[in-house]
């Protein structure tokens, strides 16, 4: 009998694998993502952090199911972004994802109030009057919103037009829910809010969260942070809070490279820069790391940073 190995992200909600994007357009092609690799498990908050022209938006389109990838493998709850009908398409669009753009105002209508603009998209898809006001209760506690609930769009701050606006993108109880720059327009007291209210939503009712920012102090807001360089995934931050013999909490972060299944990884700009590092470096497998030298370097990696001497198998390095 031969064992099946699983395939790669076969537990994840979201699977992005080798993920390519090119736009094409009077004959100039513009390759906007570029083998991106991203998984992402059930229940999690996740930002992707890259500056502009990284491919952020390429990314999140396709999620959306706005848009499709030109190879690669794009899978959301187990539905292929691929190949998937016209007709499921709009299902996916309407029932398993929820969207909240940078403006507020793209997901409500001025004219109804904030517990009105929550109930709406219920409306659309034919939930009972009493499942509605249900949910709509529920949403406003959760968002800290019951207080406003009879306040129009222009009687509301700007970070309680993007809560209802976070409310109405979870009416139908989406299970992954996308956001581009949601805090891109609010200082930084109601973007904590909009944060904490994200968090709120992810642990109370377990939707999968990703957002999608060129702000990089959002990775103090999220516990996984994932870097995106040039249409690839290339670092991701991890926070967890440690406790000390004291019993004391603090908070550590820290910065690993993403590997991925091919072996490359993206090495900071600011460490190449810095060793004048181009076009190739040698390697050197230590018993517990990998050395990277500049090829050019004058310098053997005896000289490097550990004590270097023979590679475990007892080969020079390269
Ligand atoms: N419709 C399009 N036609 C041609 N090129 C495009 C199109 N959309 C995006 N691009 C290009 O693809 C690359 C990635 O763009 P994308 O909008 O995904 O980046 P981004 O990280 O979201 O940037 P921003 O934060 O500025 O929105 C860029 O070089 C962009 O110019």
């Amino acid at each position: 009998m031969t064992a099946t190995v699983p395939d790669y992200g076969h537990a994840a909600q979201i699977v992005c694998d080798n993920l390519l994007r090119i736009y094409r357009a009077e004959g100039v092609e513009v390759v906007a993502l570029q083998g991106l690799d991203l998984l992402v498990d059930d229940g999690e908050l996740v930002a992707v952090i890259g500056a502009s022209g990284s491919g952020k938006s390429t990314l999140l389109h396709i999620l959306s199911g706005l848009d499709r990838p030109t190879a690669g493998l794009a899978r959301v709850a187990g539905q292929d972004l691929l190949t998937m009908s016209a007709r499921d398409r709009l299902r996916y669009r309407r029932e398993v994802v929820g969207f909240l753009y940078q403006q507020a105002n793209q997901n409500l209508l001025p004219y109804l109030d904030a517990a009105e603009n929550l109930a709406l998209p219920m409306l659309l898809t034919g939930v009972d009057r009493a499942d509605r006001s249900a949910r709509v209760a529920e949403l406003l506690d959760m968002l800290d919103l019951t207080d406003v609930r009879g306040n129009r769009l222009d009687e509301l701050s700007g970070g309680q037009q993007q809560r209802v606006a976070l409310g109405v993108a979870l009416a139908n109880q989406p299970q992954v829910l996308l956001a581009d720059e949601p805090t891109g327009e609010l200082d930084t007291e109601s973007s904590d809010q909009v944060f904490a209210a994200l968090r709120t939503v992810n642990a109370e009712l377990g939707v999968t969260v990703v957002v999608v920012t060129h702000d990089d102090l959002v990775s103090e807001q999220v516990q996984r942070t994932v870097g995106i360089r040039d249409g690839r995934t290339s670092s991701e931050v991890l926070r967890r809070t440690e406790v000390d013999e004291h019993g004391r909490e603090s908070l550590v972060a820290e910065e690993y490279a993403v590997l991925d299944r091919a072996g490359r990884l993206q090495l900071p700009r600011d460490f190449t820069t810095a060793l004048d590092m181009r076009d190739r470096v040698r390697l050197d497998l230590e018993a517990d790391h990998i050395g990277v030298w500049p090829a050019a370097s004058p310098a053997s990696p005896d000289d490097g940073p550990d004590d270097g001497g023979p590679t475990p198998d007892g080969r020079e390095p390269r």
